[in-house]
């Protein structure tokens, strides 16, 4: 059977480990203990769409040397931890093949500089929220789309195989054009719902909120025309509305007083555009208010 292991159970770690578990032995590495003993006392909860709960069993460390040789490891924190774990992935057989599923575009390079042999990455669009250390609140349906950045994607295949509705898995052809494509749609609705505290699906149903959106949506397809055949603003809305319950990371960090990955995600995109000579003004607004919102945290 498929050793898996997710490293950070937030949000997305528990939803990806709870669906996993499922199909794989999961294992997941966390930083706390008070975490470390709810997990292994209670598995982890989720709680599905349709009110239903899934309770399922994963093992649970906070080491690195429980790793099997043969695991294929899901780096699951925010970029904003990613320097604590990625000298521990160094660490680990050139073999094992590492998939990161962060928003934004600052961890690909970061990512690539480790030595395995197989580096991918994940593009989340289901929506998750943490509810306590052990339980995890399903806020939509979206597909996990998996590219490769190093190795063939045959080290990615048993995710692949996992054939359940409502955790859709899809290959993609080309990693960095599916992270820009995910920071878009990350722009348009992170900060606004972090700036506004207001849920995803708000963003669909306020006339003002989605006039933003609009502006936002022409400001960025300017920059990035390659990228208006792969997302409508349509699509946008429609991303709005399957996670409509869920409170965006952006906003989840706002409100639990941690530092945003803005930078990471928005500060990246706004850098990428100005490469080619292009202006963000509408999103470089909100990428200030939203360090000015958010203060020095650490
Ligand atoms: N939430 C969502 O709906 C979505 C999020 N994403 C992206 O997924 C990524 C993860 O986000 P999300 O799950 O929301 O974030 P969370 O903050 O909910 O979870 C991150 C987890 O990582 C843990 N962690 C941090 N450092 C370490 C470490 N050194 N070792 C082990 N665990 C560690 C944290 O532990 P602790 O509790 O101890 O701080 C926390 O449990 C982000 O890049 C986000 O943008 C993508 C799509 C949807
Ligand atoms: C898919 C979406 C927009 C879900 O909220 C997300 O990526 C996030 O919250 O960071």
């Amino acid at each position: 059977m498929r050793k898996i292991v997710v490293i950070g159970a937030g949000s997305v770690g528990m939803l990806m480990a709870s669906f996993l578990a499922e199909h794989f032995e999961v294992t997941v590495i966390v930083r706390r203990k008070e975490q470390e003993e709810a997990i292994r006392k209670h598995g982890i909860i989720r709680r599905n769409l349709d009110g239903t709960v899934t309770e399922t069993f994963v093992n649970v460390t906070s080491g690195y040397a429980e790793i099997a040789g043969d695991s294929l490891v899901i780096v699951a924190v925010k970029y904003t931890h990613l320097k604590d774990v990625l000298p521990q992935l160094e660490k680990l057989s050139m073999d094992m093949p590492i998939l990161f599923v962060q928003n934004g575009l600052a961890h690909f390079e970061e990512a690539l500089k480790l030595p395995q042999k197989s580096i991918g990455f994940g593009s989340c669009q289901f929506g998750a929220q943490k509810e306590n250390d052990h339980t995890v609140i399903h806020r939509g349906v979206g597909v996990l789309k998996l590219a490769v950045g190093r190795g063939n994607h045959e080290a990615y295949q048993s995710l692949l195989d996992v054939k359940n509705g409502l955790f859709p898995v899809q290959w993609v052809d080309d990693a960095e054009t599916m992270l820009l494509e995910k920071a878009l749609y990350n722009c348009f609705i992170n900060p606004l719902t972090a700036i506004l505290q207001v849920k995803n699906g708000d963003l669909a149903t306020n006339g003002h909120a989605r006039k933003l959106l609009e502006v936002l949506y022409e400001e960025c397809m300017e920059a990035f025309p390659e990228q208006r055949k792969l997302i409508s603003f349509q699509d946008v809305i429609a991303l709005c509305e399957k996670t409509a319950s869920n409170t965006s990371s952006m906003l989840q960090d706002r409100l639990m007083n941690k530092k945003t990955e803005v930078d990471s995600i928005v500060g990246a995109v706004i850098k990428k555009a100005e490469q080619k000579g292009k202006r963000l003004p509408t999103l470089k607004t909100l990428y200030h208010l939203v360090l000015a919102i958010e203060g020095e945290k650490t």
